[in-house]
């Protein structure tokens, strides 16, 4: 199949099949759950996913690019939409397939599969097993899997700690601790690959360890050739995702709350980066989670990308996000912004940039020092008024951009080894002499590094994208030069009250509008008309409706109370005008709420006096507890005053007036 309509990434769904436990009253009860809506059969190329709930009395619809029913198995699945991928790997393109769901809707199964019927992985690697031999490339695999966002190679007995490295010219990644076996044959494919995914399955070796659920990734790599100096050609990636669990549910099998946050938490990163990508976004939110850095290089571009939403048989809410979450990244589009949001963003943008063309304090340091080859270390400090950012930023660029020329080629970075930057490193290492201190001596500094690099073949820069505090590997004394950046090149926006970014989803004043455009709609209602809204779960609109629904953001609901409260107030215009005012209050204050407790970090940056780093103190406080923010006073945590408080709100809200 594999038609995406322009679009980079195709989203389809299977609806898991039966075991042999399941009662035969299971496919009748199935089909008043779920059913498939296929317009031109098995050539439709978008088709409609129905669910009906228990009482068949209302149905919601999502629109998908395609879905295969419980009775088609995984080699049906594989010839229509993974066998072109593989073709497409041995042309130099990478591959990537994804399965993610509720839990226990099958995506093991998809995958990986049963002795009886084998997996997604199992028949690619067939079939790039024979076209190897027939062409005489290597074949190599890797099997990771990440908890709790760190990833882990599982072929290696100690399972270390693999790390995502990312060259500078945002193309490349390099996964350092992640091995890579050579396979010749489907036998010893299934010993490594069924050995490392299982892992999780088998017996804890520590006993008080306890289970974790996690994502599971196997790269299958295409080499040119079979021998030392093969080069890379292309790689196949095959994602299991853990199982989707709403939070706000008990966890079934004691998994903390803490690691379903985190593994939902990819989820939705995952699908940002998807939907980016298909709304041809300027800006896809890679660096969002571990897995869309380790996928960097395969997500987006000319790549590949199969998601495939695993579906419960029967009853699931889960099932239901799910697919919500799926018809959203497929259409990618869907999403409120409204012009005036877009405009604002454009606006603060450019305010921003100016004021670092003001030369608001900032400042950039450069170190060259020959103990490892060449190595130019470029570090932003704020306040000291030395140098200004944006220039910091401009010497970083023309560093890059020299060295981009001699950017190791896909053969040379074979064998290429990462030397790793870490803020550990950089802070403990000596100042060399040539520590630049004026604006001048950094720019010479950054001019002799350039030099140097053209001089030298074989380079690349290479920076550590994840958390700079995670690695701790050692110099190697092969690498010639390398680049450090401390990250925080954005400036301290904590008072400034500016953020300009380019992430997926609508800001809060975005939200807003859209909430306060939604209570003027009812406030121009007479209260007896008022219809109260369902309640609504985050996405997911369960209105009764055989209509296909639009995966949405949630809305306020106005409860029977306050409906209650509205009509009586009805009887004076002031009262009912009070009424809706405070009710209108409640609701902002409330979204405000839920969007401190869910937003990205990135879309935390997005408030008024949210910065840098009050948005990675609340992100921290959401891992320590789901939801930290009940009440706006519980923003003192993080070191707000009352009168702060106060003065965020009226100025988020004057903004849906301006
Ligand atoms: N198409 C199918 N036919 C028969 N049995 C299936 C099928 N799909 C899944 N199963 C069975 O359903 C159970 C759950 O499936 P599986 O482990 O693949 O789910 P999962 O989504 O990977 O679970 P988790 O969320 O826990 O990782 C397993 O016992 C599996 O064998």
């Amino acid at each position: 199949m594999g038609l995406n309509q322009g679009r980079k990434a195709r989203v389809i769904a299977k609806i898991k099949g039966f075991t042999d436990l399941e009662p035969e009253t299971a496919d009748e009860a199935s089909r008043r759950w779920i059913s498939v809506h296929k317009p031109n059969g098995d050539d439709s190329q978008t088709v409609t996913v129905s669910f009906g709930d228990q009482s068949a009395s209302r149905k919601e619809s999502y629109e998908l690019d395609y879905c295969y029913d419980r009775k088609e198995g995984n080699s049906l699945v594989y010839e229509r939409e993974v066998k072109s991928l593989v073709k497409d790997v041995f042309s130099g393109e990478n591959a990537t397939v994804i399965a993610y769901g509720a839990r226990g809707s099958g995506k093991t199964y998809l995958i990986q599969g049963s002795e009886e019927e084998p997996g997604l992985a199992v028949l690619a690697m067939t079939e790039i097993l024979s076209l190897a031999e027939e062409s005489g490339k290597l074949i190599t695999i890797s099997c990771f899997e990440i908890c709790k966002d760190h990833a882990y190679d599982l072929l290696s007995p100690e399972r270390q700690e693999v790390f995502v490295w990312e060259d500078v010219a945002k193309r490349k990644i390099q996964l350092q601790g992640l091995s890579q076996i050579p396979v010749k044959s489907i036998q010893e494919f299934q010993k490594l690959y069924l050995s490392g995914q299982n892992l999780h399955k088998q017996p804890h070796k520590i006993l008080a360890e306890p289970h974790q659920r996690s994502h599971k990734g196997l790269i299958i790599h295409v080499f040119s050739g079979d021998k030392s100096d093969a080069l890379p050609i292309g790689k196949m990636n095959f994602v299991d995702l853990a199982g989707y669990e709403d939070a706000r549910r008990k966890s079934t099998d004691g998994v903390n709350l803490l690691e379903n946050n985190k593994i939902n938490k990819s989820i939705y990163a995952l699908h940002n980066v998807i939907y980016a990508l298909n709304a041809n976004e300027s800006h896809v939110p890679y660096r969002e989670s571990k897995l869309t850095r380790m996928l960097h290089d395969s997500l987006g571009w000319r790549n590949q990308i199969l998601m495939l939403t695993c579906l419960n048989s029967s009853f699931c809410r889960d099932s239901l996000y799910m697919a919500s979450l799926a018809s959203r990244s497929c259409k990618g589009a869907n999403r409120f912004i409204p012009d005036s949001t877009k405009k604002a963003k454009s606006m603060v943008r450019t305010t921003l940039h100016s004021s670092y063309k003001k030369g608001i304090p900032g400042s950039v340091s450069a170190t060259v020092t020959k103990q490892i080859g060449t190595r130019v270390r470029i570090t932003e400090n704020k306040g000291n008024g030395k140098f200004s950012a944006i220039r910091g930023r401009k010497l970083f660029d023309e560093a890059c951009h020299s060295t981009k020329s001699n950017m190791a080629t896909k053969e040379e970075s074979l064998s290429l080894e990462v030397v790793p930057a870490t803020k550990q490193n950089i802070q403990e290492e000596e100042p060399s002499p040539l520590q630049a201190v004026s604006a001048e001596e950094t720019e010479k500094a950054v001019k002799a590094f350039s030099t140097e690099q053209t001089k030298m073949p074989n380079k690349v820069v290479w920076t550590n994208e994840d958390n700079h505090d995670e690695a701790t590997p050692n110099i190697n004394s092969n690498a010639k030069a390398f680049l450090c950046v401390v990250a925080d090149h954005t400036m301290d926006k904590e008072n400034q009250l500016l953020v300009a970014n380019d992430n997926e989803s609508p800001p809060i004043s975005a939200r807003l509008q859209e909430l306060s455009s939604n209570l003027k709609l009812l406030y121009s209602t007479t209260p007896s008309c008022i219809e109260i809204p369902p309640k609504m779960d985050i996405y997911f609109d369960s209105q009764v409706s055989t209509e296909i629904l639009e995966p949405k953001t949630p809305e306020p609901s106005l409860s029977v109370n306050d409906k209650l409260e509205i009509e009586e107030a009805s009887c004076s215009p002031w009262k009912a005008f009070s009424a809706y005012s405070s009710k209108m209050k409640t609701s902002l204050v409330d979204e405000y709420l839920r969007f401190l407790n869910t937003a990205s970090k990135e879309d935390l940056k997005r408030l008024k006096g949210i910065g840098e780093k009050r948005a990675t103190y609340i992100v921290e406080l959401r891992d320590e507890s789901p939801e930290p923010f009940k009440k706006l006073d519980d923003l003192k945590d993080i070191g707000l005053s009352a009168k702060q408080i106060k003065g965020m709100m009226r100025k988020e809200i004057g903004e849906l007036f301006s």
